[in-house]
């Protein structure tokens, strides 16, 4: 059913015809009959030129019509296969004509659409009043008209299509009738559909926000806004949308930072992340901001937006700083805490130990208690003295049988005041005994003054011992409170009493008997309670025999004599007094020996020790001093001779080892004469300082010039 072509070239051949026959007519109608032969030929000539005009018409309108005929083919193409449906109407709206685009919109052939009512394709009955109101519309009103309405097809499917429409009149009779196109918009309808759906989505989620958030347009026009940004800066939509952002409530969004965003940031980057602007709102105050802003190209607007959401950090920035002060306040009172309570910590460890070593001292004094308590009970004196003979007497070190006579003799006298004199050779401890008498006696918180009278000058051996007033004697310019007075209450040791020149011997008697004396260049006699401990290395006898010593002097100081035994007689304390020393010295020079080899202690153990403990002490200290490693090496080589009583082994260089001797045995004092020679002679004759013989001998210098004295040892 598309438009039949012969309908309209026909009337064009037909109107030309007779167009030709009235002119001819016309012409003819003036001709005059009969005419001349040169009027007929005229006539006839004209007439052939008429015919060849007309056969050229004929021939054009020939052309125009084949013409007429390809456009018209043209135009029935384009009408058929064009991609819009074309539908001619009556006015009642059936079909009179349909192109090809229009029967595929309906999935129908174009003949069973002939004279079909359009509204048989209408979905629903809203549709149909929508389509006849359309017609009316059509006819009654100039122009095109459009309606939109749902069309089912032939196999079910509903389409969406826009119908435009302009009523013409056709036909001889000008019939009117209504010419109309129909474009499925099922695809823009969804299209539009999903838009409208997307954008009530964003606009939902833009809603739903928590945070302000506000649209720009490029020209920094608010777009729009959501409920939580009117809310924030207080401000109603209509105050906002259209708005310059700084013109926006107040002007409260025209301050430098923002500008700084706005003006600088954002034209030259797309996204901007946590831009804090802080700043007093004239409405909300003081707030911090954290800014995230982002542009987008909108295609509907056919430009970019900008889209601002606001963080508000005001309260987590106090929170943190507050936060922040609180956990500096805890760290310093978690310091101190820590601080006290390392403190009780420590103290309680000190208590603790403190508690541990009281617990065991009393499980000690205990045990001492439990013992002293058996002891008594078996009321055995003999056996207590064995039991304290164990115990090293304060210093004195040994635990040989010869030492525990004298821990005996010391414990016996020490709590009388009695005067005790102190016999032996040089360096066996008479100074260490005299110290243990005094720390057992009853004086023992009062001072123990020694007197060395070696190393005393003679001349001022009295006043240094009985004290002098000023001016008694020349260049004493100040009184001096001599040793006696001092030792007041306390007890007095006289070492090496066998050097106190004769005429000071009597003084001292004096004090002995009567505790009575006086200073030197005063009348005032002193009195004085003072114990004496007295120590010699010389035979007081042959001195007294040589009038070198009083001998009523001897009587009154030999009340209590306390020999002390020489150390070659007890080589059992060696390794004792080698552990004492070695210990006291690691602990002086900072040393670590732990161990002495038994060939040490047999090496040590079979010298004569002529210097005693002294020597024995120096020995060690120069050992400790030379050692290498923890293990002590004595490098001195010891002289060795024959002592009474005793074989010595010796080596050409002086050691322990090599031939026994069977030679004269010699005495003591000679021995030790000798001995002193021998080492002066080594040391060639230098008495005192590092390489002195006082050291190798284990001496004072003093003392040693005292013993060459005494021996009559001069330099040859
Ligand atoms: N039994 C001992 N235990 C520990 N050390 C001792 C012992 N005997 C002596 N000593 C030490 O030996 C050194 C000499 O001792 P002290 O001065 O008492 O001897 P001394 O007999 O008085 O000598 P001197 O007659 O030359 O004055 C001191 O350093 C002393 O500590």
């Amino acid at each position: 059913m598309g438009i039949d072509k012969k309908k309209v070239l026909p009337v064009v051949v037909d109107e030309l015809r007779l167009l030709a026959e009235e002119q001819l007519a016309e012409r003819t109608s003036s001709v005059e009959f009969p005419l001349g032969e040169d009027e007929a030929r005229r006539l006839v000539h004209e007439l052939e030129v008429t015919q060849v005009e007309l056969e050229m018409q004929n021939d054009e309108l020939r052309h125009a019509q084949v013409e007429l005929e390809r456009s018209r083919d043209k135009y029935l193409e384009l009408y058929d296969f064009a991609p819009i449906g074309y539908f001619t109407f009556d006015e009642r709206g059936l079909i009179r004509e349909v192109n090809l685009a229009g029967s595929h919109l309906l999935g129908i052939e174009r003949g069973p659409l002939a004279r079909a009512p359009m509204s048989r394709f209408i979905v629903d009955a809203e549709g149909r009043t929508v389509f006849s109101r359309h017609l009316k519309n059509v006819l009654q009103k100039e122009g095109m008209q459009e309606c939109e309405v749902k069309l089912t097809r032939s196999n079910g499917s509903v389409i969406h299509t826009r119908i435009q429409s302009i009523a013409v009149a056709s036909g001889e009779n000008r019939n009117r009738e209504i010419l109309s196109s129909i474009l499925d918009v099922s695809v823009a309808k969804q299209l539009e559909l999903a838009n409208r759906e997307a954008r009530e989505f964003a606009e939902n989620i833009v809603e739903t926000l928590r945070e302000p958030l506000v649209v720009l347009e490029a020209g920094l026009k608010i777009l729009t806004a959501n409920h939580c940004f009117y809310e924030m800066f207080q401000v109603t939509p209509e105050e906002t949308v259209g708005k310059f952002i700084y013109d926006l409530g107040n002007r409260q969004w025209d301050n430098p930072r923002l500008r700084v965003l706005f003006e600088e940031i954002l034209p030259r980057h797309t996204v901007i992340n946590d831009y804090e602007v802080e700043h007093d709102f004239p409405h909300i105050g003081h707030r911090i901001f954290l800014l995230n802003a982002r542009q987008i190209f909108r295609g509907d607007i056919g430009s970019d937006v900008i889209l601002l959401a606001m963080e508000d950090i005001t309260e987590r920035r106090q929170l943190g700083n507050d936060l922040q002060k609180a956990h500096k306040e805890l760290e310093s009172v978690v310091l101190e805490r820590t601080a006290e309570l390392t403190r009780a910590n420590k103290q309680l460890t000190e208590e603790i130990a403190d508690r541990k070593k009281a617990e065991m001292s009393l499980q000690e004094a205990y045990g001492e208690i439990k013992l002293l308590k058996d002891r008594l009970q078996e009321e055995n004196i003999y056996l207590r003295q064995e039991v304290d003979k164990k115990y090293n007497f304060g210093e004195i070190i040994g635990q040989s049988q010869a030492l525990s006579i004298i821990f005996s003799q010391v414990q016996q006298v020490a709590p009388m005041n009695a005067t005790v004199l102190l016999l032996g050779e040089t360096g066996t401890g008479k100074g260490v005994v005299a110290r243990a008498i005094h720390r057992s006696s009853t004086r023992k918180d009062r001072s123990l003054i020694t007197v060395n009278c070696t190393t005393l000058p003679a001349t001022l051996v009295e006043s240094e011992l009985f004290g002098r007033e000023k001016g008694a004697f020349t260049g004493s310019d100040a009184r001096q409170i001599g040793r006696f007075e001092l030792a007041n209450g306390g007890t007095i040791f006289l070492d090496e009493i066998g050097e106190m020149p004769l005429e000071l011997q009597s003084k001292l008697l004096r004090v002995i008997q009567d505790g009575e004396f006086e200073r030197l260049g005063s009348p005032r006699t002193i009195k004085t309670d003072v114990r004496i401990i007295a120590a010699t290395n010389r035979n007081l006898k042959e001195e007294i025999r040589n009038g070198k010593f009083r001998e009523d002097l001897y009587y009154r100081l030999n009340v209590f004599p306390i020999t002390l035994p020489p150390l070659r007689q007890r080589k059992e304390d060696i390794p004792l007094l080698v552990d004492h020393f070695v210990t006291k010295f690691n602990a002086k020079i900072g040393k670590k020996i732990e161990t002495v080899s038994s060939n040490t202690l047999t090496l040590l153990q079979k010298y004569h020790w002529p210097g005693n403990v002294r020597e024995l002490e120096s020995v060690i200290e120069r050992a400790v001093i030379t050692s290498q490693g923890n293990s002590l090496q004595v490098l001195d080589r010891f002289e060795v001779f024959p002592v009474a009583g005793e074989q010595t082994d010796r080596t050409e260089e002086g050691g322990l080892e090599g031939r026994r001797s069977g030679q004269d045995v010699k005495g003591l004092v000679e021995v030790e004469r000798d001995h002193i020679v021998r080492v002066l002679q080594k040391t060639g004759w230098r008495i005192e300082g590092k390489n002195g013989a006082a050291l190798i001998l284990g001496l004072n210098a003093s003392t040693l010039r005292a013993r060459m004295r005494k021996f009559g040892i001069v330099r040859k």
